[in-house]
């Protein structure tokens, strides 16, 4: 039996804005298939570790290795992206003048420009893809409307879709269902759950409901660091899991 490698290691990750460690020393690994969350309360360091792995920031320490043995700590964000690195940030960023199919169709050709890819006829296979991929987030009845007329969970999947069409093998979330109704979320939850059959997934969340729903494995990072990881019953019963999310108001609920 072989056993898989991680898709992503990071090793005794630092990074420092101006003399403070807004990570410090923070180990992550990941295997293929996962739908790992991130977890910790406000100002753990959480987001600044996704900005690490996709390049926005470099770290001053540590060792980040992709696919086991491509070395990303000092790559550039669109080596990192060329890789097969996916970052989506909180605010989608579509074309809102565009339909939902039209976006995900300049999703899969960013490198020609917008007029030069909307005015090429479509292959058949592309069609195929987008048809697919609309399919995928739930959006087939959306295609045709300008992309900002789509509610706000709609605009997430949206842009979920858009990243997909560049095949990335890791997909990083930032806080995805905020804002979400609760059927938005359910739906967003199964959306992931579908996505990691393919790839891997990290999701950075506040909203314990879904992680508790969507979860098998949960890291918890508390002052830039890796406090505990493991299933949510784990860290939910842990006591110094608790004890960091004493005081910290809207994630107190995470071990309550
Ligand atoms: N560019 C920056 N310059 C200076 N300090 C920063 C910068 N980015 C983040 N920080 C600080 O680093 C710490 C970690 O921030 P980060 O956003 O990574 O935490 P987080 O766990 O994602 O928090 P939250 O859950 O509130 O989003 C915070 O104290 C934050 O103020």
């Amino acid at each position: 039996m072989t056993t898989a490698a991680p898709i992503l290691s990071c090793e005794n990750v630092t990074v420092a804005f101006d003399g403070f460690k807004a990570v410090n020393g923070m180990d992550l690994k990941l295997m293929p298939g996962e739908l790992r969350f991130l977890i910790g309360p406000n100002g753990a360091g959480k987001t600044t570790m996704l900005d690490v792995i996709c390049g926005k920031v470099k770290p001053s320490a540590g060792v980040l290795r992709f696919m086991e043995d491509v070395d990303i700590s000092r790559k550039k964000e669109y080596e990192i992206a060329e890789l097969g690195i996916g970052r989506k940030f909180q605010a989608p960023s579509i074309f809102v003048g565009l339909t939902v199919y039209e976006n995900l169709e300049l999703s899969m050709s960013q490198n020609r420009g917008v007029w030069a890819t909307l005015r090429a006829t479509i292959s058949k296979t592309d069609h195929m893809r987008i048809m697919r991929q609309l399919d995928m987030i739930g959006l087939t009845h959306r295609a045709h409307v300008a992309a900002g007329g789509l509610s706000h969970g709609e605009k997430q999947w949206l842009e979920i879709g858009m990243m997909l069409m560049q095949e990335p093998t890791l997909l990083l979330l930032d806080e995805p269902v905020a804002g979400m109704t609760d059927t938005e979320t359910e739906k967003t939850g199964e959306l992931l759950q579908e996505i990691t059959k393919q790839r891997t997934v990290v999701v950075v969340e506040h909203d314990m409901e879904f992680v508790r729903s969507y979860a098998t494995k949960v890291t918890v990072m508390h002052e830039g660091k890796l406090l505990k990881e493991g299933t949510m019953l784990e860290v939910q019963s842990d006591a110094v899991v608790s004890e960091v999310y004493l005081g910290h108001g809207r994630d107190a609920s995470a071990v309550s």
